[in-house]
């Protein structure tokens, strides 16, 4: 496994894959891997001749009082993982060498403005330009992203659309703990009282799941849901949305293909998880 820090070297590299007739899949991540990122990572190695992993917490996406110092990092864990799946190149560039000032920005509106949009104004344009830069150096014939940031994935996919990039974009299933709780890096600044108060966020999809219907009032649910959080002390909710699975925009009624996701702080640690509905008509 080859690890780069610059792009030209990065680059240099791929044209040589690309040459010899190589596909490429591209994951990226901020790092401090889980079995969550394990996962994308394994199927990227199944369906693709190189992998690529991008390891990089990118400034650009954090607000100003977010956790972007206290985000955790542990970069010879994270090599070592990609290693063990069989990765062939981990991309760890530095902030200086991914942005200068000024930068273009990408920016995908609509979709943006919306869930965990309206907590974190300027995230998923953050999230776009990055993720654009990573498409442009690793020109990737394959990129995966996991269900868990539903909005993230549905943002990325209107990204390829919209701006006509020729990638294949594969969602991944959540990952969860043997309790339920999804996998997160974030899940390592609960202490352990915050650890089991954090369990209402999976239980309360269970609830949703469980009363959803095709035709019902997404108040129903959304309530349902609401209830199982609000009967946790140590958690309070930034939100719980049900929204239009292409558009992210809110739903009245479950009359279509739907996200109902969700943002809960417990403690000072925000967490999200989500599930889908198809509605079978
Ligand atoms: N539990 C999970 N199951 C499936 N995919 C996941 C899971 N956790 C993260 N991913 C995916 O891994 C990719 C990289 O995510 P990232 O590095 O932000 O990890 P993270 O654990 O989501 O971190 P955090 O939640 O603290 O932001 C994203 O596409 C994300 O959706
Ligand atoms: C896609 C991503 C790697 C862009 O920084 C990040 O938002 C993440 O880890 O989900
Ligand atoms: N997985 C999304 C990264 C973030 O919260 O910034």
């Amino acid at each position: 496994m080859q690890v780069t820090t610059t792009i030209n070297e990065t680059k240099e590299l791929i044209k040589k894959w690309k040459k010899d007739g190589k596909s490429i899949g591209l994951v990226p991540t901020m790092g401090f891997l889980h079995e969550g990122h394990a996962s994308l990572i394994q199927k990227c190695r199944e369906e693709n001749d190189i992998v690529v992993v991008s390891d990089f917490v990118n400034p650009t996406q954090f607000g100003p009082n977010e956790d972007l110092e206290a985000y955790p990092r542990d970069f010879e864990r994270d090599s070592q993982l990609c290693e063990r799946i069989g990765a062939d190149l981990i991309f760890c560039p530095s902030p200086e060498e991914m942005y200068h000032d000024p930068h273009a920005f990408v920016s995908i509106d609509l979709l943006s403005e919306t869930l965990c949009g309206k907590t974190r104004p300027i995230h998923f344009k953050g999230v776009c330009t990055v993720v654009s830069k990573l498409f442009n150096i690793v020109t990737p014939d394959r990129a995966y992203f996991g269900q868990k940031d539903a909005q993230q994935l549905a943002i990325i996919r209107k990204m390829v659309l919209d701006l006509n990039f020729d990638i294949e974009i594969i969602g991944c299933p959540i990952i969860r703990e043997e309790d339920g709780l999804a996998k997160s890096s974030r899940n390592t600044y609960l202490n352990t009282q915050e650890r089991s108060a954090a369990l209402c966020l999976s239980r309360a999809v269970r609830t949703g799941q469980q009363i959803i219907q095709t035709g019902m009032d997404a108040e129903q649910v959304l309530a349902a849901m609401r209830a199982v959080i609000e009967a946790e002390p140590l958690a309070k909710i930034d939100y719980i949305s049900m929204v239009d699975a292409l558009t992210m925009q809110p739903v009245e009624r479950v009359d279509r293909n739907v996200l109902v996701a969700m943002a809960v702080y417990i403690g000072k640690t925000r967490l999200i998880d989500n599930f889908s509905y198809e509605v079978s008509l």
